[in-house]
């Protein structure tokens, strides 16, 4: 099933990536939140252009979102690739103090350097980096251990980049939801909507919900009767498109744009299980992360 067509830029996007290119310059290490259901639809591809030689950490976020297996398999994936990544849930706080002894451990020779000087030990200062609505605000709250930024189920929150200093070990950065200003790459688009990582004006949701439809069952054999048990949908309908029409049909007086987002609002909401969108077994992870 081909992708439907996705495209968003909100203004306020340009303007805060040449803020951040700005402040990386005074930036010890970047932590880089990724969606833990798409780790690579998810991964900024000119971040790595922009970081250089810069100490950067990924935040593998909503761990709560994925089955145990898929994450094993994505912290796998990554570490046999060199690249250090930390599961973490946003909301609850697990995995978020090993985050912050890694974050921490990356800036020491910052410090080891003014020592050397002899200037004092300062904080380290990190930002926070990703995709919109992945759970940056969430997890800087998480970090500082107060909730300082404003964190809400939709993307686009965050809007200026914001310095948070709370006088201890660990100075926060943080910055809006960058994305490219074009998504050549439809099918990690697709995922990026399906998730609500990006804006809702960027997709229809009928086609949206179809294509979740279709590519959960491909992932997930057990989707199948996950969904049927949801939506008592009989055995064997063919395609997602078919079952956003069924369900709207028989729930909505045929409206498939309701019916659309109750099917994405029950994956969102992780009412059909915790389903991994990627898994490193899937074709597009032989490409790698874009760089
Ligand atoms: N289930 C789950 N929800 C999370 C997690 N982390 C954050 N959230 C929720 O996801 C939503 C988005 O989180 P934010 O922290 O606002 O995300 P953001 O990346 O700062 O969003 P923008 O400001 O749009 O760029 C909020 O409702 C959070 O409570 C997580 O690990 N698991």
């Amino acid at each position: 099933m081909s992708s439907p067509a996705i495209q968003w830029y909100p203004g306020h996007i340009a303007k805060a990536i040449s803020q951040l290119r700005e402040q990386l310059q005074r930036v010890d290490v970047v932590i880089e939140v990724l969606d833990a259901r798409i780790p690579l639809a998810s991964r900024h591809p000119e971040l790595g252009q922009w970081l250089g030689e810069k100490p950067r950490v990924l935040a593998l976020n909503r761990v709560d979102c994925v089955d145990p297996s898929a994450l094993k398999a994505w912290q796998d994936w990554f570490t046999g690739q060199g690249i250090p990544v930390y599961p973490t849930n946003g909301q609850s706080g697990e995995g978020v103090n090993r985050l912050k002894q890694a974050i921490l451990q990356l800036g020491q020779s910052v410090n080891a350097r003014r020592q050397q000087r002899g200037m004092r030990p300062r904080a380290i200062r990190a930002v926070v980096v990703g995709f919109p609505n992945v759970g940056k605000s969430a997890l800087l709250n998480r970090l500082l251990g107060r909730r300082v930024a404003e964190s809400a189920a939709r993307p686009g929150v965050t809007r200026q980049l914001r310095w948070v200093r709370l006088g201890g070990d660990l100075d926060l950065l943080d910055s809006p939801g960058i994305i490219p200003p074009l998504l050549p790459d439809q099918e990690a688009a697709t995922k990026l909507a399906i998730c609500d990582d990006i804006g809702e004006a960027a997709y229809t949701p009928e086609l949206v919900a179809a294509h979740f439809l279709d590519h959960v069952r491909m992932v997930h054999p057990q989707a199948e009767a996950i969904l049927q048990k949801r939506y008592g949908w009989s055995a064997g309908i063919p395609t997602g498109e078919v079952a956003v029409h069924e369900l709207a049909e028989r729930h909505y007086q045929g409206d498939l744009e309701r019916a659309a987002r109750q099917i994405l609002n029950d994956y969102r909401k992780g009412l059909l299980g915790p389903l991994a969108l990627e898994l490193p077994s899937t074709p597009q992870a032989t490409a790698g992360p874009q760089e």
